[in-house]
């Protein structure tokens, strides 16, 4: 008997691993060629970094955000890294119609759409919530409506090309942190939303997938300009960051967490030890220093 146990055990154990490692699909990066992808929030940060990964894949890219200047150079630039082609329109998420609009061109100048990258925020504050509730109504506009208004006007389209929705959120759309209470809102919003009608897809028999994508604190220059002097957490490379969503989106997964550790991990404390969790972000917070402002 104990013979068998010790065989039986690691036959057992790799059978098991065998069979979880090869039913998840891995990544190639032929799997986003030639894919008509819009990504929004492109002029910068994260959506910047995934324009070029994409055009190193060679997609079809359609990017958004308010600044000409800079989606003209983020065009430019993706056009020399081989992009199928690259084009942009600019306006502001704070107007539906202009979020309605970037879809439309989408039809009209791809003729379809495969990827719809949902990641612009607008400008928030780092800082004790100030009580304006016009900004908390603005943000939502911006960060959260938009996407709806967006994921509304697209998903006939995505039905068509059985494609996917990649909705960039953060850790704090999990769980709360201090100085983030309006921008905090939205991103639980989303979950809301996109977790909600994922699982109205699956009743239905949508094929258009929804990634959330679970961020933790990334080296943007601005957030670290808005945070990094009040944490005690380094940030993570956007470029890494960009990638693995794209990955994330590619593979249909249902959320993504970056980094892992400090994302996933302190997730399983949430349920469990809540308290124990929000003391542990405190503790990840130079509070002195926020206090002097
Ligand atoms: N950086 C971080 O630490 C973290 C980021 N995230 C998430 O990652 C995503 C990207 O963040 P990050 O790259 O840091 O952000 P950035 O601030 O670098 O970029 C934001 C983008 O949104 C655009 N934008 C801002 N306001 C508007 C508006 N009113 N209408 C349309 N576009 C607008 C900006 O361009 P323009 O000003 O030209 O309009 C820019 O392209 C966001 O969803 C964020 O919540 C999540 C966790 C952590
Ligand atoms: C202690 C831990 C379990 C992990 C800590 C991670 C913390 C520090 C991470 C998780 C989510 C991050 C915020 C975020 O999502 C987006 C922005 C917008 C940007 O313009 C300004 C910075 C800000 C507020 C980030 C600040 C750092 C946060 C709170």
């Amino acid at each position: 008997m104990g013979q068998l146990q010790k065989i039986l055990i690691p036959f057992l154990g790799l059978v098991l691993a065998f069979w979880f490692y090869s039913a998840r699909e891995n990544f190639k990066p032929e799997m986003l060629k030639g894919k008509r992808v819009i990504v929004t929030g492109a002029s910068t940060g994260i959506g910047e970094q995934m324009a070029y990964h994409l055009a190193r894949m060679g997609s079809h890219i359609l990017i958004t955000a308010r600044t000409e200047a800079k989606l003209q150079k983020v065009v430019e630039r993706c056009r020399e890294l081989g992009a199928a082609s690259a084009r942009y329109i600019s306006g502001t998420m704070e107007d539906m119609a202009f979020a309605e609009h970037v879809v439309k061109e989408a039809e009209t100048s791809l003729g379809g759409l495969d990827m719809l990258i949902l990641n612009h925020v607008g400008t928030s504050y780092f800082d004790y919530f100030n009580g304006d509730v016009g900004h908390v109504r603005k943000l939502l506009e911006i960060n959260f409506l938009s996407y709806v208004a967006m994921t509304v006007s697209a998903l006939p389209m995505l039905k068509e090309s059985e494609g996917s929705i990649v909705v960039v959120s953060s850790m704090a759309g999990k769980v709360g942190f201090p100085f983030t209470v309006p921008y905090s809102a939205t991103k639980f919003a989303l979950d809301g939303f996109f977790s909600s009608l994922r699982q109205e897809f699956s009743i239905q028999s949508v094929n258009v997938s929804i990634t959330l994508c679970i961020l933790g604190f990334i080296d943007t220059e601005n957030a670290v300009r808005a945070a990094a002097h009040r944490l005690l957490v380094p940030p993570a490379p956007r470029e890494e960051c960009a990638l693995e969503i794209l990955k994330g989106g590619a593979l249909r997964r249902r959320e993504l967490y970056y980094r892992y550790g400090s994302t996933r991990l302190p997730l399983l404390l949430r349920d469990w030890a809540a308290e124990l969790l929000d003391y542990l972000v405190r503790s990840r917070y130079r509070l002195d220093s926020a206090e002097k402002n």
